[in-house]
């Protein structure tokens, strides 16, 4: 698979340092600095957000226990001394049913196009499927190093998590196959080194303080579609999406207004709550997310209005950012 290196399976399998010089994805046998895009796909809830805030240490992408939460690119850049990985975070790639969902099929094929390596992550917890066949498949034709990550380890014993690995190194020639869990902070550093092994020898991308080139608005976004879901995914989980109309950074304060978008009048209820509690407290936890993140004192304004099925309308999308 990938750029042809030979197969590896097995627990952590790290790539070696004899499988010939040159070419994108082999690992350098020589202190060079290497750099380069990589990116975890994986059916719907298999862990990659998770998986790539751990890598990178910050709360940069979004996260939930339900699929398909995540819908813009997110790059997380890892700096090391010998190099530099930088992560695309991508949705997952699903049967499109409404225009959104083919437009994310196209951003997801467009990104595995553009890295180097690629995780495919498949949960350990479940048996693998038609979708990860699927995928599997799919990512057979990129010129990218494919190497496959066992997620959520620490939900199994060790005898499935052999099982699993033996049916997973059965899919495809992977590079190699990773166990990690995010949450258990188990074998991240490992799959990180196994990575950045697979990178080319390359100048560096990002300057030393950038740990991602996202902008601010898109991440202020995801902070407050986070915090507005909060609770209520099981009613509303992917009809609301967030427009940051602008940022006033003042001498002591950084003042945002922002518009929350819901389909239906119906939504706009729950989003804001009895007399507006909901909206508050969604106001005050995104608050607090991103004063973190831009480490300043913020009064954030939220407005909900209601774009009317704008999963389906392309002007609506277009509008939203997709
Ligand atoms: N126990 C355990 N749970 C995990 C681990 N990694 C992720 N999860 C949980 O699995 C769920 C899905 O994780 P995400 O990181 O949102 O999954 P995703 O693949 O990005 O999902 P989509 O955005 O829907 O594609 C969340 O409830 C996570 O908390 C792990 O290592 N261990």
């Amino acid at each position: 698979m990938g750029s042809g290196e030979a197969a590896r399976s097995g627990a952590a399998a790290a790539p070696d340092g004899q499988q010939g010089a040159g070419g994108r994805g082999r690992r350098a046998t020589t202190s060079t600095y290497q750099a380069g895009f990589a990116c975890f796909v994986g059916r719907p809830n298999a862990g990659k957000s998770t998986l790539t805030n751990a890598i990178v240490g910050q709360k940069i992408a979004i996260t939930s226990n339900k699929p398909q939460t995540t819908r813009h690119i997110i790059r997380g850049v890892l700096h090391r001394p010998d190099g530099q990985l930088v992560l695309v975070d991508t949705p997952g790639l699903h049967r499109p049913r409404t225009l959104l969902g083919e437009r994310l099929n196209d951003l997801v094929r467009a990104t595995w196009s553009e890295v180097d390596v690629i995780g495919l992550c498949i949960p350990a917890d479940e048996p693998v499927g038609r979708g990860d066949r699927f995928i599997t498949g799919e990512l057979a034709a990129l010129k990218a190093t494919v190497l496959a990550v066992v997620t959520k380890t620490d939900l199994v014993g060790k005898e499935a998590l052999a099982k699993q690995l033996l049916a997973v190194s059965e899919l495809a020639d992977f590079a190699a196959v990773v166990p990690v869990s995010a949450i258990a902070d188990h074998q991240v550093d490992t799959l990180v080194d196994v990575m950045a092994g697979y990178l080319p020898d390359s100048p560096q991308l990002y300057p030393d303080d950038m740990f991602t080139d996202e902008p601010e608005h898109v991440l202020i976004g995801e902070l407050i579609r986070e915090a507005a879901l909060e609770g209520v995914r099981d009613e509303l989980p992917h009809s609301i999406a967030v427009v940051v109309e602008e940022i006033q950074p003042e001498a002591r304060i950084t003042r945002i207004f922002a518009d929350l978008y819901v389909e239906r009048t119906s939504q706009k209820g729950i989003v804001i709550g009895h007399r507006g509690a909901r909206l508050k407290e969604v106001g005050s936890t995104a608050r607090a997310h991103i004063e973190e993140l831009l480490g300043t004192r913020v009064h954030l304004d939220l407005h909900v209005r209601v774009a009317k099925d704008w999963q389906r309308d392309p002007k609506q999308l277009r509008k939203l950012g997709f």
